[in-house]
């Protein structure tokens, strides 16, 4: 007899996770990249259980986004930081890659603002922790449609300088992707993904990111 199974455990070989702080776009993104059923919304926090699609034995996680939710109470978010450590350290195994997805026009400030009160910005040590536990982590600098072009390689080179990347930040071409959600110009992180896919031998999976 066939036991069911949710689409989450069916023949999953491997898993690659979206974390970020809540409205950076990490549902809009995978949205854009897979075609994800995913809700969107314009209040930060929509997320507030791991979503997941499957295609073929790859597993996209759609992680609740932490740090500022509208009308969650500050512990509610730790409990959510929690989570998702949890999570990755249980699912370490088959969780391949990681793409941290930030809101570039604001990551600046934000890391700057938690320095300042000694504390470590949940992006920087999200990114760190997922290096930590060796898992691939690529860098989403979304929202890029929101920069003056004459802007660009300054924000790009402060995001990489806040993350521990020294500038220029073209020299970390394979770990930042910039991109815009909303515009559908996602073609940097695309080619980043299909890049890891291809070092996996994976290129099959090319038809579906
Ligand atoms: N300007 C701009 N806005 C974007 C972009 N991507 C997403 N947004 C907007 O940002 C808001 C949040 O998008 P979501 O995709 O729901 O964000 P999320 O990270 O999934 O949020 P949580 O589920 O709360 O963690 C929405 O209003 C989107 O339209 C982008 O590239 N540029
Ligand atoms: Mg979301």
């Amino acid at each position: 007899m066939e036991t069911s199974k949710t689409a989450a455990e069916s023949g999953v070989s491997f898993e690659i996770i979206f974390v970020g702080r809540s409205n950076v776009g990490k549902s809009s993104l995978l949205r854009e990249l897979f075609g994800a059923k995913v809700r969107v919304g314009k209040r930060p926090g929509v997320t507030l259980r791991p979503a997941h699609v499957q295609v073929s034995d790859l597993l996209i996680t759609d992680m609740p986004g932490f740090g500022f939710m509208s009308g969650v109470k500050d512990r509610k978010q730790d409990i959510v930081k929690d989570k998702t450590v949890h999570y990755i350290e249980e699912n370490a195994e088959r969780i391949k890659l990681g793409v941290l997805v930030i809101d570039s026009p604001a990551f600046p400030q934000i890391v700057d603002r938690w320095d300042s009160k000694d504390q470590i910005p949940i992006d920087v040590e999200m990114f760190d922790f997922l290096r930590e536990v060796g898992i691939d982590t690529i860098i989403a600098a979304n929202k890029m449609d929101k920069v003056k072009e004459s802007e660009y390689g300054s924000l790009l080179d402060e995001i990489a300088i806040r993350l521990g990347l020294e500038s220029p930040w073209q020299n970390w071409k394979h770990i930042i992707a910039p991109i815009s959600a909303k515009k559908g110009d996602i073609k940097a992180l695309k080619g980043l993904l299909r890049d890891r896919l291809h070092e996996m031998k994976r290129d099959d999976l090319f038809k579906y990111v």
